[in-house]
């Protein structure tokens, strides 16, 4: 009997899952699925591999759909693979604090210490943590898995994980993290494989989806990011401001009447491409528009992209590599061209036709630095984390 893992990609939005056999040595996708509970009515859409529906179902009741839906989806895997055995369940925890450089086994200790960093983390912890519990009520006793996106960036070191404030606040932790670890440790390793040769070379990954971070690459090792203490700094995302002034945020609470609840509500939820754009924080929506706020939005992401790729060239000393992935990484050929003409000063040059056919591999021949697109599959990475902790540590 072949063992399988349940993976669950908690979003901002929804919740991705995938079953994944992890009887070889590479986890094998079974199934994946969608677990949107934030509509009037809570969705289970089921695919196969290949993307056909296999499964879909809807509850009326929003207040109890939660575990409804998560019972729901335990129910279809044991009618549907009934003879392999549900392992473990693996979750995308987003905040791992400074204690975690790897995945770890969750117990209520270390469940409630994560809980603890959801100041850190707002706008995730808790949607991340919430099936954790769920799961835990329904299938008492199934072993449950926290990979980390912070755990990639465990490695940095100062002046890189270094914020300018008086060493004791470093020493309780308030330094620069890191995020989107499990997505830039995928696309590390299809690096790897694509282009060997590459690896050693100085390599900055663009994860581009509603939450946007750079990491710098140096041996295939996180040497640097955009991302801060929390998911807030960096780039502009879909609704989050990225770097900004810190004075804006003393001034708002000062001199704007806004409480600290109403400051994190504004740079977590309501900024971004759907503040500047007063439109939406869609990419595809917004490329769409002829409004002129929304090119004026569209602007402001490829802008501060191109600064900040720059900024991690410093950092690793020049660039030979940039690889772009996530949701507008991957699909987005105008936004991937626009950042690649703002950066054609250090010798980025995108091949129009390649860009748009989103080619692997994006450069023209006359390009000083190799430019890539490389989806993203953090579910795959949290399986492989899974099935390795799970024969190292001989989990039944
Ligand atoms: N074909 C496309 N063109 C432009 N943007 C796209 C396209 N497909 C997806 N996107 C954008 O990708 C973003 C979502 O990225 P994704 O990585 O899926 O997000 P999440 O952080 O929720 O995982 C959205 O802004 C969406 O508009
Ligand atoms: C950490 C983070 O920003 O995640 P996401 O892109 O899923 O919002
Ligand atoms: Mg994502």
């Amino acid at each position: 009997m072949s063992d399988t893992v349940l993976v669950l990609n908690s979003g901002s939005s929804s919740i991705k899952f995938g079953l994944f056999d992890v009887a070889a040595a590479e986890p094998v996708l079974l199934c994946k699925g969608l677990l949107d509970e934030h509509e009037a009515k809570p969705r289970l859409v089921v695919k196969a591999p290949a993307g056909e529906d296999l499964f879909e179902t809807s509850k009326q009741a929003p207040e109890a759909a939660g575990g409804h839906l998560f019972a729901d989806v335990l129910a279809f895997i044991e009618d549907r693979f009934g003879g392999r055995s549900l392992r473990a369940a693996g979750h995308r925890i987003v905040h791992g604090g400074s204690d975690h450089s790897g995945p770890v086994v969750l117990t209520d200790d270390i469940i409630a210490k994560l809980e603890a960093l959801t100041p850190l983390a707002p706008l995730h912890q808790p949607r991340c943590l919430a099936p954790v519990r769920t799961l835990a009520a329904i299938r008492p006793g199934l072993t449950q898995i926290a990979c980390f996106d912070t755990a990639f960036h465990h490695g940095l070191a100062p002046p890189a994980s270094r914020f300018a404030l008086p060493g004791r606040f470093e020493a309780r932790g308030i330094r620069r993290y890191g995020f989107h670890g499990l997505s830039f440790e995928y696309v590390a390793g299809r690096l790897a494989e694509i282009a060997p040769q590459l690896v050693a070379k100085r390599t900055i990954i663009a994860h581009l989806g509603n939450g946007a971070s750079l990491c710098a690459l140096r041996d295939g090792r996180s040497i640097d990011t955009t991302m801060g203490l929390t998911p807030l700094d960096g780039l502009v995302m879909g609704t989050r401001c990225g770097a900004i002034d810190p004075g804006v945020l003393l001034y708002l609470q000062q001199h704007e009447n806004m409480s600290v609840e109403e400051v994190q509500h504004l740079l977590y939820h309501e900024s971004g491409l759907f503040g500047v754009s007063g439109i939406s924080a869609d990419m595809r929506t917004l490329l769409a528009s002829r409004e002129a706020a929304a090119r004026e939005a569209v602007d402001l992401f490829t802008f501060r992209a191109a600064q900040q790729v720059a900024m991690m060239a410093t950092t690793l000393g020049g660039l030979d590599c940039l690889i772009f992935t996530g949701g507008i990484g991957e699909h987005a050929s105008e936004i991937r061209g626009a950042i690649g003409e703002r950066l054609a000063w250090m010798g980025v040059r995108i091949d129009a036709a390649s860009n748009d056919a989103a080619r692997e591999r994006i450069n023209s021949d006359d390009s000083i630095i190799a430019v890539f697109v490389i989806p993203t599959n953090e579910e795959i990475m949290i399986a492989r984390h899974c099935a390795a902790l799970i024969r190292g540590r001989h989990i039944t």
